[in-house]
C-alpha cells in the first residue's frame, strides 16, 4: 500500500532567512524634506549607515557633519533606531587640523574623495590629490579611512574605462606614497577593481551596490534608454558584473555592502540631461539576497552585509537580527520624495525576497 506523508522539500527549508541586522556602508540621504521621505526605508533594514557628504554645499567640516547628523536624527520616525555614521567631503583645502577634529568627535568615521567633476555634487572636490597630502597623512596616522569615488576625470577617457584608469593613475601612486592609509574603493564596477582590491593589503577594501551586482549595461541601453539605471560609475558589461558577484560572494572580508542609494526626483532623471544615481534603499537587503541566492551563496550574505564592514571600520557587530521570507511582492512605480516623486530600482517589477521582521 502506498503511504502518503507530509514531505518537507529542501527548498521549503530555505524559505526564511535570518541574519544579523546589516549596515549600509555607502548611502546618500540628502537633506530636509527629501531626506525625511527616504530615511525610514534605510532605518527599517539597517542599524547604521555611512552617510555621504555631497550635499549642496558639501559637508566639509566636523561642525557641519555634527549639524547634519542632528538633522538626520531629528527626522527619524519615533520608535525607529538608526545610527548615522558621518563623513567629511575632502577638498583641496582640508587641513590636518580638521582631520584631528573629525577623529576626536567620535561621530565622523571617514573622509570622502570626489575627484572634481566625477559625479553628482563633486564640483567642490579634489583637483589634484597632492594638494590633500597634509590631510591624508594625518588620516594615515590616526587610521581614518579614505572613501574613494574611483573614476578618472580626464575628458579624453572613455566613460566605461574611467574606473580602470583611476586605479593606474591615482590609486596605485597614492598607495605607494601612503602605504598604510585605509582606503575603501567605493561602489566598484569592474573586474579590474575587484582584482586590485583582492590582491591589495588588508587596509584596502571595497563596497558593492545592488545595481552593479544585478545588472549590466544592457539593462540601461537595450530596447530604449532607461535613465533609472544610470548611475556613476556607469553599469559595465556582463563579464565585469560576474567578477563583482564573485568578489561579493567570495567570503573575503575586503568586500562589504554599500548600496550607494542615491535618490534623485523623477523629473531630474527622466530628462534630456538626467542625473546619475539609483534609488535602492526601499528594498536593498532583498536585492542583495537575490544576488547571493542566484550565486548559490546565501550562506555568505551575512558576512558581506553585517560583519565585514563593521570589522573594517572597527565598530562592534550588531546584536539584533532581521528576517527575510521567500515571498513575491511588487515594487511601487514611484514613491514620495519631498514634494516630488522618486522611481526606485525595480519600479513596478517583482521582488523575490521580503523583509518580514
Ligand atoms: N552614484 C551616483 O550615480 N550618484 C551619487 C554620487 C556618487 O556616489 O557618485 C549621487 O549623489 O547622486
Ligand atoms: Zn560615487
Ligand atoms: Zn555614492
Amino acid at each position: 500500500m502506498v503511504q502518503f506523508r507530509p514531505f518537507i522539500q529542501p527548498e521549503t527549508i530555505m524559505q526564511q532567512l535570518t541574519l544579523t541586522r546589516p549596515d549600509d556602508w555607502h548611502l546618500h540621504l540628502r537633506d530636509g524634506a527629501l531626506m525625511q521621505s527616504v530615511l525610514p526605508d534605510t532605518a527599517r533594514q539597517f542599524a547604521r549607515a555611512i552617510v555621504m557628504p555631497n550635499l549642496r554645499p558639501p559637508v566639509t567640516t566636523t561642525e557641519q557633519a555634527l549639524e547634519y547628523r542632528a538633522r538626520i536624527l531629528a527626522v527619524l520616525p519615533q520608535g525607529m533606531k538608526f545610527e548615522p555614521l558621518m563623513t567629511l567631503y575632502l577638498t583641496d583645502n582640508t587641513s590636518a587640523e580638521e582631520i584631528r577634529k573629525a577623529k576626536a568627535s567620535g561621530a565622523v568615521h571617514a573622509v570622502k574623495l570626489y575627484p572634481a567633476g566625477a559625479t553628482t555634487n563633486s564640483d567642490a572636490g579634489v583637483t589634484d590629490l597632492r594638494k590633500t597630502y597634509a590631510a591624508l597623512e594625518e588620516m594615515q596616522r590616526c587610521g581614518m579611512p579614505l572613501l574613494v569615488h574611483g573614476e578618472a576625470t580626464d575628458a579624453a577617457i572613455d566613460i566605461f574605462d574611467r574606473e580602470a584608469v583611476f586605479i593606474e593613475r591615482v590609486m596605485q601612486p597614492l598607495l605607494k606614497d601612503m602605504p598604510n592609509l585605509r582606503v575603501v574603493f567605493e561602489h566598484i564596477t569592474t573586474k579590474d577593481a575587484a582584482q586590485f582590491v583582492m590582491s591589495a593589503p588588508d587596509n584596502i577594501a571595497a563596497t558593492l551596490t545592488p545595481q552593479h551586482l544585478l545588472y549590466n549595461r544592457n539593462a540601461m541601453l537595450v530596447g530604449g534608454i532607461r535613465p533609472h539605471f544610470y548611475c556613476l560609475p556607469i553599469l559595465k558589461r556582463e563579464t565585469h558584473r560576474e567578477a563583482l558577484v564573485k568578489a561579493a560572494t567570495s567570503g573575503s572580508r575586503k568586500f562589504f555592502l554599500g548600496t550607494d542609494s542615491a535618490p534623485h526626483a523623477q523629473h531630474t532623471k527622466e530628462n534630456a540631461c538626467g542625473c546619475a544615481g539609483c534609488y535602492s534603499a526601499h528594498s536593498a537587503i532583498e536585492l542583495y539576497a537575490e544576488v547571493f541566492e542566484a550565486a548559490g551563496a546565501l550562506d555568505k550574505l551575512e558576512g558581506f552585509a553585517s560583519f565585514h564592514g563593521a570589522d573594517y571600520y572597527g565598530l562592534p557587530r550588531n546584536k539584533e537580527t532581521i528576517t527575510l521570507c521567500k515571498e513575491e511582492w511588487q515594487v511601487p512605480a514611484s514613491v514620495e520624495f519631498g514634494e516630488h516623486r522618486l522611481v526606485p530600482l525595480r519600479a513596478g517589477e517583482t521582488m523575490k525576497w521580503k523583509l518580514v521582521g
